[in-house]
Order: structure tokens, then C-alpha cells, then sequence
């Protein structure tokens, strides 16, 4: 796993989904060497990191040019890349152009969730994998009930990480903001 503070970040762009959620992700997602992942909402590029270390292709696609520009550079830091196509658009556009999916992570979606779950249930090969993170409570209802509607079975776990700060006197525990993680398979 790469580590969070090795990240490139921006004040637009402010740092990658968390490393313990980030292996979370991997773990639910089952990522072999054949997959094509696709990975809506870049942002800094972390989720896009760890799949292109993993996967056979990543296509990574961000409505904000910064976000494409910090995934870039951070795909350079680590001297990943070959593998990863990046995509300055909406996921609901990019989607579009893109078939033969194995594993779709949504980490940004704004007003368009419905409509990207949608778009990537058609493009989804079978037994492909869907993963959401979410923070919104919104969100986390409006992935789940769209799920269902599209007739997979989802699965959804609330986590709170805390991590310690060693001091002189003690450890100091400092949490994380908690976060979704939403998942489901084709059958
Ligand atoms: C919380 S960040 C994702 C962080 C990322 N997983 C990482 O590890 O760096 C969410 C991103 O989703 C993007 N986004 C929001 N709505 C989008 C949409 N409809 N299509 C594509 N990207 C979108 C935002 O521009 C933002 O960069």
C-alpha cells in the first residue's frame, strides 16, 4: 500500500481516499491481473494509484482538470502509468465510450450517482463488482436504493478509523471523518 503522506495534493484537490480504506476497496473489489477497472471521481488519484499497481488497465475519470493534473502527477511519483488512461469529463460522458468492465469505483459522482450506476451496470461484465465510497448520508441511501432498482444485492459497512499518534507521555488517538464503503457484484 502506498502511505497517505506521499501524496501530491492541492488546495482543490486535498488528498486521497485513506489508506485503510483505500485496502478496504481492493479487498471488496478482488482485483486481479485481468481486470479493467474504471475509477470515477479520481481526485488525487489515490484509488487510481493502488488499482494500477494491481489490474491489467485503469481508466480514471474527473470532472475537474486539476484533479486529472494531480492524478497525473502523483501516477509519475510512483512510477505507475502504463496502465492508466485518465479522462477529463463527467463520469456519466465517459462512461459512455468505455465497455468490457470488471471493477467500477464511484469516489465522485455529485448530481449524476444514478445515472453512472446505470451506465456502468450496462458496461459491466459479469460477476463485475461495483464499489461506492460515500460520505453524504444522501448518497448512501441514493447508491443503495439505486442498486437495488438495478437489481444487485448491496452491501454497505460504515467505518471509522482512528489512528495513533505516539507522543512522549501516551498514544493520542485521532479519528478520521467515517465513511461508506458500498458494494455489490453482478451475479
Ligand atoms: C473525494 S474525491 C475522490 C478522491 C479519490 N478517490 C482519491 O483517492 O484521490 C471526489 C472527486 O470526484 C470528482 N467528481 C465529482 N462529481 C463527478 C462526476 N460527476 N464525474 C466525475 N468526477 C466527479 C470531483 O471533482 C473530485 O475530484
Amino acid at each position: 500500500m502506498l502511505n497517505d503522506m506521499d501524496f501530491i495534493k492541492t488546495c482543490d484537490v486535498p488528498g486521497p481516499t485513506k489508506e485503510a480504506i483505500r485496502a478496504i476497496i481492493l479487498y471488496k473489489s478482488a482485483v486481479t491481473s485481468d481486470d479493467n477497472v474504471v475509477d470515477v471521481g479520481c481526485g488525487t488519484g489515490g484509488i487510481t494509484c493502488e488499482f494500477a499497481q494491481r489490474a491489467k488497465k485503469v481508466t480514471s475519470i474527473d470532472t475537474n482538470p486539476e484533479a486529472i493534473s494531480v492524478t497525473k502527477q502523483n501516477l509519475e511519483k510512483f512510477n505507475l502509468g502504463d496502465n492508466v488512461e485518465l479522462i477529463n469529463d463527467s463520469g456519466s460522458n465517459a462512461l459512455k465510450n468505455i465497455d468490457n468492465i470488471d471493477i467500477a469505483v464511484v469516489g465522485g459522482s455529485g448530481r449524476e450517482l444514478e445515472d453512472i450506476l446505470e451506465i456502468i451496470d450496462s458496461k459491466l461484465n459479469s460477476k463485475g463488482r461495483i464499489i461506492i465510497t460515500a460520505i453524504l448520508v444522501d448518497t448512501k441511501i441514493e447508491a443503495i436504493n439505486k442498486l437495488k432498482k438495478l437489481n444487485y444485492n448491496p452491501k454497505i459497512m460504515e467505518i471509522n478509523i482512528s489512528k495513533g499518534r505516539v507522543l512522549d507521555r501516551g498514544v493520542m488517538m485521532i479519528s478520521e471523518n467515517p465513511i461508506a464503503v458500498i458494494s455489490a457484484s453482478k451475479r
